[in-house]
């Protein structure tokens, strides 16, 4: 295997005081893209927010080309009666460290800032890069990939239909220059159409090597993009499947539920 980019070290975490995910390893190699598939609600999203450093692992490390984003050690149990504890507490990882490092998370539905138009959108994005070079080929690279969001770029986000706003957000993914992108269902909800469409981006994306973790609830979309599979469940990952063995949906449902799903 290659080198790892991202590691994940024996990662728990949740919403206190309720446990989400529990003992997560995993890696991600140079170039490489892994999958993620498993049923709704078992803690994608959150293991996936805490390495984003959008809310605070209760113990493990999220370690990214070698450097530790996290605060070392486990979470302690909360002391404060302030009302507004959170304001006080103190972030045991970052948002702006982990995207500075170049690990870009776009996230589940839409976040985006619904006044602002497609361009303005698209003109911002490239802040998160922090100067690193690259940007004007990244505009070119996501103009090919979303032609649809040269023909929308004085709407305002919030008359953009559900997959157009998917496109900009993917679009501000890639503009931050990601050293890995994640991408947390990005065809969640859409029309058959537009799904089609933007799955075909994200190919494109993928071959143009920007190393992926991605999260969707169809396993052929996942099976022919991915270099690896992770099944999981009950906040686990419970099985790991190379490319060579890419099991058909009701196959991975049978690996997770048994027979009789
Ligand atoms: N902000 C929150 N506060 C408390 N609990 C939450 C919060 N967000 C999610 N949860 C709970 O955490 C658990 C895991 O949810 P999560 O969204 O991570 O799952 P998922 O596998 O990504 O599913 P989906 O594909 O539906 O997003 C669920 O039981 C959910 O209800």
């Amino acid at each position: 295997m290659s080198e790892a980019l991202l590691e994940l070290r024996d990662l728990s975490g949740g919403y206190p005081p309720v446990s989400v995910f529990r003992g997560v390893s995993m890696s991600v190699g140079e170039q490489e893209s892994v999958g993620l598939f498993g049923p709704n609600g078992h803690g994608k999203t959150t293991l996936l927010k805490t390495v984003a450093g959008l809310i605070d692992p209760w113990e493990g490390d999220v370690v990214f080309q070698g450097r530790r984003l996290n605060a070392e050690g486990k979470m302690r149990p909360r002391i404060s009666r302030n009302f507004n504890y959170d304001l006080f507490q103190k972030r045991r990882i970052r948002a702006a460290t982990v995207v500075e490092a170049g690990v870009i998370y776009v996230m589940q539905g839409n976040l985006l800032f619904p006044e602002m138009t497609v361009e303005e959108v698209l003109g911002v994005a490239p802040l998160a890069a922090k100067g690193r070079s690259g940007v004007r080929e990244m505009r070119e690279r996501v103009h090919h990939l979303f032609p649809r969001l040269q023909e929308r770029r004085f709407s305002k986000i919030r008359y953009l239909s559900g997959g157009e706003r998917q496109m900009v957000s993917i679009a501000v993914g890639l503009l931050a220059l990601p050293k890995l992108l994640i991408l947390d269902e990005p065809t969640l909800g859409l029309s058959p159409k537009l799904r089609l469409e933007l799955m075909q981006a994200v190919r494109q994306i993928r071959e143009s090597r920007v190393p992926l973790i991605i999260v969707d609830q169809n396993i052929e979309f996942l099976s022919g993009l991915v270099d690896r599979l992770l099944l999981f469940d009950h906040g686990a990952i419970t099985r790991e499947i190379d490319a060579a063995s890419m099991p058909s949906h009701d196959e991975a449902m049978a690996m997770m539920f048994g027979e009789s799903h």
